[in-house]
């Protein structure tokens, strides 16, 4: 029986994917296997040891002590792309908003009152204060085309938009995702310079934190939107509100609400809603749990954000050991050598490495005692060992 902790509400389709005869799920749990979570801050709690992989039903993983999963053997796992479409459409919202001065509007609508006729005639005197600006031949910067920017980069230019994009580190995946329209900014400074809509779509690093900053915002072309759904700490928020307030920036639209931004005109800003469609939460839920299920029975390994993809078949009969270590000369010898020694006949083997860390899947045609994963845990550099007995 596997046990599975969630921090954080988990679709039930996701929840679904995991055997009610194999798997115990539940909010609170003695010494779970894994963990599914979405935006809980996990850097602030105990990680228990037992815990093998995390999941995260979502994109961003700053949420949670990767570096420090990775020196324990612990992969931490996402779902790429698996909300992406429901943050182009609250981007697309945040555009649209921006540009027609729409929460102004709805706030002066709330506000009228009197007969209809008194009505009437305070929205045919009072729109006047609410002339907006159309989209196509607007320019758009996007910085950081992954899943979501290349989504928001194509409906820009379906839209009409002038669109400039900047990503030094673009998959060829999202590379033959783009639309050929879409034009390569030299730079962040150069995409600022040529924009009057910025939208990021990056992860939260140390090289992102503050990338749009009083200097850039100066770049910007008039009547500037910055449209923020990626995190907060990306965008310098008192550089953004000194810029709204002197009026050389038109709009603040994100999805990180703060005290610096609360009450302020010029910012529409959503509560985290950018995966919040009951369309993302199932494919998010059911990409990660089914990722979850396929290391912890087989140590297959997809989309983690610190373990290299290893996926290697189970034949029937074999045993599995699935080893974690540190990426440096001879583990892969010393591991074979330790079962040869113990008299095991490897049957199918795959390693792989990603940065400091390296995976090696070694099944074995007879069972594998436990003296031997003793063994082979002890090696130095190994960091987790794991033995998945035959089916
Ligand atoms: N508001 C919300 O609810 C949501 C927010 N997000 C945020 O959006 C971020 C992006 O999500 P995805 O597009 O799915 O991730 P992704 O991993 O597909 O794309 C991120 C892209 O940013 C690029 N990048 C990294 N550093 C860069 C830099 N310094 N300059 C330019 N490009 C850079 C990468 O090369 C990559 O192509 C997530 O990390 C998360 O923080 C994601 C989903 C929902
Ligand atoms: O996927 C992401 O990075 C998000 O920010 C979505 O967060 P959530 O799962 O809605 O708490």
């Amino acid at each position: 029986m596997f046990k599975i902790q969630t921090l954080n509400n988990i679709s039930v389709f996701g929840l679904e994917r995991l055997p009610r005869e194999r798997y115990e799920v539940a909010t609170e749990i003695q010494n779970p296997d894994a963990v599914l979570v979405r935006s809980a801050d996990m850097h602030k709690i105990e990680i228990n040891p037992s815990i093998k992989a995390i999941g995260r039903a979502g994109a961003g993983t700053n949420n949670i002590p990767v570096a420090k999963m990775s020196q324990r053997g612990v992969p931490v796992f996402n779902a790429p792309g698996a909300n992406a479409n429901a943050v182009k459409e609250l981007v697309l919202s945040g555009m649209l908003l921006a540009a027609r001065n729409i929460p102004q509007a709805l706030d002066f609508v709330k506000k009228l009152d009197g007969d209809d006729h008194a009505m009437h005639k305070a929205v045919e005197d009072g729109k006047k204060k609410f002339v907006g600006f159309e989209l196509p031949r607007r320019s758009l910067g996007v910085i950081g085309l992954g899943a979501i920017g290349v989504k928001v980069a194509n409906a820009a230019v379906e839209l009409g938009m002038d669109v400039h994009g900047f990503d030094p580190a673009m998959t060829v995946n999202n590379a033959w995702q783009l639309d050929s329209r879409v034009k390569q900014a030299l730079s962040v400074d150069d995409l600022v310079s040529k924009s009057q809509f910025i939208s990021v779509h990056v992860p939260l690093l140390d090289a992102t934190r503050g990338l749009i900053n009083a200097d850039r915002l100066k770049l910007m072309k008039k009547q500037g939107v910055i449209l923020n759904f990626a995190r907060a700490e990306i965008v310098d928020e008192a550089a953004v509100v000194e810029a709204l307030n002197a009026g050389t920036l038109h709009a603040y639209a994100c999805d990180f609400p703060s005290n610096a931004l609360k009450g302020n005109p010029r910012v529409i800003a959503t509560p985290h809603l950018g995966a919040s469609t009951g369309e993302a939460e199932d494919n998010c839920a059911v990409m990660v749990a089914d990722q979850i299920r396929d290391f912890l029975e087989v140590g297959n390994v997809r989309n983690s954000v610190n373990f290299p993809e290893a996926v290697l078949a189970l034949a029937p009969g074999a045993t599995r050991l699935c080893i974690v270590n540190a990426n440096v000369p001879n583990m892969v010898g010393q591991i074979t050598t330790a079962l040869a020694k113990n008299n095991l006949n490897i049957s199918d083997l795959l390693n792989k490495s990603r940065g400091d860390i390296a995976y090696t899947l070694v099944d074995v045609d007879a069972a594998i005692p436990e003296s031997v994963a003793q063994e082979i845990a002890a090696i130095q550099g190994v960091l987790a060992v794991r033995v998945i007995p035959a089916k």
